[in-house]
């Protein structure tokens, strides 16, 4: 694979930034109307600009660009793209990664403690440097100790809440985990909004009921959290969860480990990222029972300063979406290190579905606790389930992996019904893979039917503004016929690390580039 700062080829220019356009204006869910008036425009010349009928100033587009907060062309050190020539058959042998949202809550739990933290192979992606930033801004240090992703946290004595980075914080929607350790640490504090995926509506809700037990309220104004604690309040009877969210869990289970009582979570997530925070607040000398249940119990520590080493386990959702990259393009490789217990409904599925594969005997990952296999995918030819996809919570199939179900029933013979009753907004982006030849239906905002099996064709799109979506597209230009170009792919490394590389190791004719 390389990298090359060259411009692509120039046949129709004026149609193909047109198209981007449009993508982009879809994508962010506005009408050529919607989109004329940010502009100050007329809804003709959105339709012409979309056609490719009308000539563009580089002021146009960067104002377009603006509008719809995609950078459609950029100059300079500008956003990434990728182009994919296919169809490719893949082959070799993958290990999956650390998660990234084991990571980010580890970068946030490591707040809780004044020793350094050592945390073993962390996924080395835009989501975690965005983190790095924050924490760096508060003066924290941090450093990656050896090229194995090694990274050292030191926490300063008192940290400076005065001057956090702003401009990362608002890009990721981990910051929120802050919540949890920072009202241990200052009796007022100020975080900006949480970003991340463009999802639709993402409640923030849940974390403050759980976190009203602990004397924490917070206002919301100005695009900022205003946190207050009391410190006369601790938690009377158990904390009852009004989600099952994950993030909201952790945010709980870290409040909970620097009050010198025990805390009672209820409705808790036993998701891979939350089992990975408990292990990890066991070694701070942390009392957590009930890991892998939805009852939690955490008896904390008023203090804790020990120096740590933690190893966080493997990413299932980077093992679904190999392992959909394998079935799409119909090929055999040896997918090393699958956290096989946070994949056990996914595998059941795709069986039902007629995917064949073998599986190693199960041996643990480095925390110590988590069950891993290597997998080998065999060629198979796949038939729609009789019943609709849907997530649930762990132990159900993980909604992170859902999108990635679409791009397979789109290879496997009938229709396919996928239920996301959890965002506003993934689903619809599935429909980006008719611009490769999918036949994706979307039902309504939640549900979409997929026909396959899928002849696809290769096309040039925006990167869907949602990482696991994104990654679909680029999985099913893996399997079209001719040239792909995916634009604008920091979506992708915000959770992936070096996802292109790994699938051209693999065989995958992929290359990176970016604009003049
Ligand atoms: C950093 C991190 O770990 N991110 C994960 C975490 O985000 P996070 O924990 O932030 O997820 P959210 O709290 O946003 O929950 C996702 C959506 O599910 C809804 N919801 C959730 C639980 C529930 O019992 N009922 C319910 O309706 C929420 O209202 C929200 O709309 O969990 C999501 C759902 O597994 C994953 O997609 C994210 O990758
Ligand atoms: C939705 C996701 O993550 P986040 O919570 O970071 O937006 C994801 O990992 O697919």
């Amino acid at each position: 694979m390389t990298i090359s700062p060259q411009v692509e080829p120039q046949t129709d220019y004026k149609g193909r930034i047109g198209n981007l356009i449009r993508d982009a204006r879809k994508h962010r869910g506005l009408t050529q109307t919607q989109l004329a008036e940010r502009l100050g425009t007329s809804q003709s010349a959105i339709n012409r600009i979309e056609k490719g009928h009308q000539n563009l100033s580089l002021e146009m587009l960067a104002r377009i660009g603006a509008a719809l907060d995609s950078e459609i062309v950029a100059l300079g050190a500008g956003p990434t793209h990728l182009r994919v020539k296919g169809p490719t058959t893949l082959s070799g042998t993958i290990d999956i990664k650390t998660s990234k949202n084991a990571g980010v809550a580890l970068l946030c739990a490591s707040l809780l403690n004044r020793g350094r933290t050592t945390l073993r192979k962390v996924a080395r992606i835009e989501e975690v440097n965005r983190l790095l930033e924050v924490l760096g801004s508060l003066g924290v240090q941090t450093r990656w100790i050896n090229d194995e992703n090694d990274l050292e946290i030191v926490p300063p004595k008192e940290l400076d809440l005065t001057r956090i980075d702003e401009e990362a914080a608002r890009r990721t929607r981990s910051v929120l985990m802050f919540l949890g350790p920072l009202l241990h640490r200052a009796d007022t504090f100020e975080l900006p909004y949480a970003g991340g995926c463009n999802l639709g509506t993402r409640t923030v809700e849940p974390h403050m009921s759980a976190l009203r037990p602990f004397g924490l309220e917070v206002k919301a104004t100005d695009g900022w959290y205003h946190g207050q604690v009391n410190r006369a309040i601790v938690p009377g009877r158990p904390i009852v969860l009004t989600e099952r969210g994950d993030t909201v869990t952790e945010n709980a289970l870290m409040a909970a480990a620097l009050h010198p009582g025990t805390t009672v979570i209820r409705n808790a997530s036993s998701n891979y990222m939350v089992q990975d925070l408990c292990f990890y607040l066991q070694a701070l000398g942390v009392d957590v029972e009930g890991v892998g249940t939805t009852t939690l119990t955490v008896t904390g520590k008023t203090v804790i300063d020990v120096d740590v080493d933690y190893a966080p386990s493997e990413d299932p959702i980077e093992a679904m979406s190999l392992l959909a990259a394998a079935i799409v393009t119909k090929s055999e490789i040896t997918i090393r290190r699958a956290p096989i217990e946070f994949l056990e409904i996914e595998l059941a599925m795709l069986e039902e579905m007629g995917f064949r594969y073998e599986r190693s005997e199960e041996y643990l990952a480095a925390n110590g606790h988590t069950r891993l296999v290597d997998l080998r995918t065999l060629p198979s030819d796949l038939i729609a389930p009789r019943d609709k996809i849907h997530p649930m919570p762990f132990p159900g199939l993980n909604i992170d992996n859902l999108p990635f179900f679409a791009v397979i029933a789109a290879v496997a013979e009938g229709q396919t019904y996928i239920h996301d009753w959890v965002y506003d907004n993934r689903a619809i982006y599935l429909t980006d893979l008719n611009k490769l030849g999918g036949r994706v239906s979307l039902l309504d905002p939640h549900r979409v039917m997929i026909e396959g099996p899928t002849s696809w064709t290769g096309a040039e799109l925006m990167c869907p503004p949602a990482l696991r979506p994104a990654v679909v597209v680029l999985l099913a230009m893996l399997a079209s016929k001719g040239t792909s170009v995916l634009r604008g792919t920091y979506v992708i490394h915000r959770g992936y690390e070096d996802l292109a590389e790994r699938l051209s190791s693999l065989g995958a004719d992929i290359e990176t580039f970016r604009d003049i």
